[in-house]
């Protein structure tokens, strides 16, 4: 009798190994993104970097996916090419990116080698190591976007019909143990700044440590088509047309969740690029205290989305969740900002929110836009989003500047998280908006996520 050979994807065992696999891809992306946070004050003292050099820095990542619309194209190439071209390509251009950040802080290149007297011929206001970590910011950022739409698309191939919503809450969670061991980590190694290049050398080796794993997916990759004949995930089914574009910004709702989208992680994640350092200048922690505190919160919020992702799948309530997160948002940068408030109690607010959105805001998605739109929706998304991740470091780096002048070594910070604060506001009148559109319109916001 002849024997039906089954595919990879049907083995449990297999779907959960490349769910590691993969994850930890993602992790090192959310370390080498988080490994910087608590090394603000050692870059002053080492490089001399100001506020507003080190929100640059933190910026560039959004450089190619807001300006040149890398996390749309992106998703444009990976419907096009496929998973193992899009992806290699993605995940090389995030190595050579925390390579050459490293580079750029190695105390070879900053002892005159390679390049240095070329990169301090031009534009002085910047010093050379400054620019070879902003060009390396750069290109991680190009790759790490696109990666995680990636890995967005690897799932679905490997996990449809086969438990891919616990997948997609757990993927967030990998990224969540990389920006916690990064928090954990850098300010170890670094130790007051006397190991200052091993710390940005360990983020840039785990990630070329990620395109290593990468190569071994690609491997699991191919065999499973071999095994799926028709393949047609890796075909390009919808041809992409700016119409769809133009079609997702005029759908009030979506643009209203877009909106949401960039404030609310624009006063989420620049907050917590400076948040050990402002819990250093606040309330006198040292690095490594500073960063252990901001480290509960990928750890609560690695526990939390996939409950809070459970209860809206059975209850709805998607809308009214985003609008109690953003005030929860508010609440908390008010509370940082203006009193003195153990942090542990705005962190954990901030831990409910940052937990809450995400759950209630990613999924959404499905009830406002076709399915076979809903890669580019995510990249339009992506790239919106980036543009909020590109001013805000930078402008929380000015603010923090303008309101210490001379660079001191404790600084204070109120100014800079009344910022982020006004940002929240902005982000509960989306929500606010989200909720009302939803009710003229009847998109089914608020039902549970099995019922369209
Ligand atoms: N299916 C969407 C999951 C997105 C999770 C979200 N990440 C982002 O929004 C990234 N574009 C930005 C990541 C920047 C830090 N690495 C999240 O909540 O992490």
């Amino acid at each position: 009798m002849e024997q039906i050979k089954k595919a990879l994807n049907e083995s449990p065992a297999m779907r959960w190994g490349i769910l590691l696999l993969v994850g930890f891809v993602l992790s090192v992306n959310y370390y080498f993104y988080d490994a910087f946070s608590t090394l603000k004050d050692d870059m002053r003292t080492v490089f001399g970097f100001t506020g507003t050099d080190y929100g640059l820095f933190s910026a560039f990542y959004s450089v190619p996916n807001t300006f040149l619309m890398m996390a749309v194209i992106g998703g444009i190439i990976l419907d096009k090419i496929g998973i193992r071209r899009t992806g290699f390509l993605f995940v090389f251009f995030m190595t050579i990116g925390a390579l050459l950040t490293g580079y750029g802080a190695s105390d070879y290149f900053n002892n005159g080698g390679f390049g240095y007297e070329f990169m301090g011929s031009f534009l002085p206001r910047f010093s050379p190591e400054l620019k070879v970590m902003l060009l390396g910011r750069f290109f991680f950022g190009l790759g790490a976007e696109t990666t995680i739409v990636v890995v967005s698309k690897i799932l679905v191939k490997w996990f449809k019909g086969k438990d891919l919503a616990l997948a997609f809450g757990l993927k967030v969670g990998f990224g969540r143990l990389g920006s916690f061991a990064a928090l954990r980590l850098s300010p170890l190694i670094s130790n007051e700044g006397t190991n200052l290049s091993s710390a940005i050398w360990l983020g840039a080796i785990l990630v070329s440590i990620g395109l290593l794993a990468f190569l071994v997916y690609m491997l699991f990759d191919a065999k499973l088509d071999s095994q799926i004949q028709e393949n047609t995930s890796e075909k390009s089914e919808n041809k992409f047309s700016f119409k769809d574009i133009t079609g997702l910004i005029s759908n009030r709702a979506y643009l209203y969740i877009a909106l949401l989208c960039v404030t609310f992680y624009s006063a989420v994640f620049p907050f917590i690029q400076y948040a050990p350092d402002f819990f250093s200048d606040k309330f006198g922690l040292t690095s490594v205290e500073s960063g252990n505190l901001t480290s509960y919160l990928p750890v609560g919020t690695l526990i939390f989305t996939p409950v809070f992702g459970a209860l809206i799948d059975r209850k709805g309530k998607s809308a009214s969740a985003m609008i109690f997160g953003a005030i929860t948002l508010l609440v908390t940068h008010l509370l940082f900002a203006l009193t003195n408030t153990p942090p542990i109690i705005p962190l954990i607010l901030l831990g409910i929110s940052f937990a809450l959105v995400p759950a209630a805001m990613w999924p959404t998605m499905v009830k406002l836009v076709d399915e076979n739109k809903i890669g580019t929706a995510y990249g339009l998304m992506y790239s919106i989003q980036n543009l909020g991740l590109f001013i805000f470091p930078l402008l929380a780096g000015t603010i923090l500047d303008a309101t210490n002048p001379g660079n001191p070594a404790v600084s204070d910070y109120t100014a800079t998280i009344l910022m982020f604060a006004a940002v929240s506001l902005i982000g509960l009148i989306f929500a606010l908006l989200l909720k009302y559109e939803d009710k003229k319109k009847h998109f089914g916001v608020e039902l549970p996520l099995n019922k369209k």
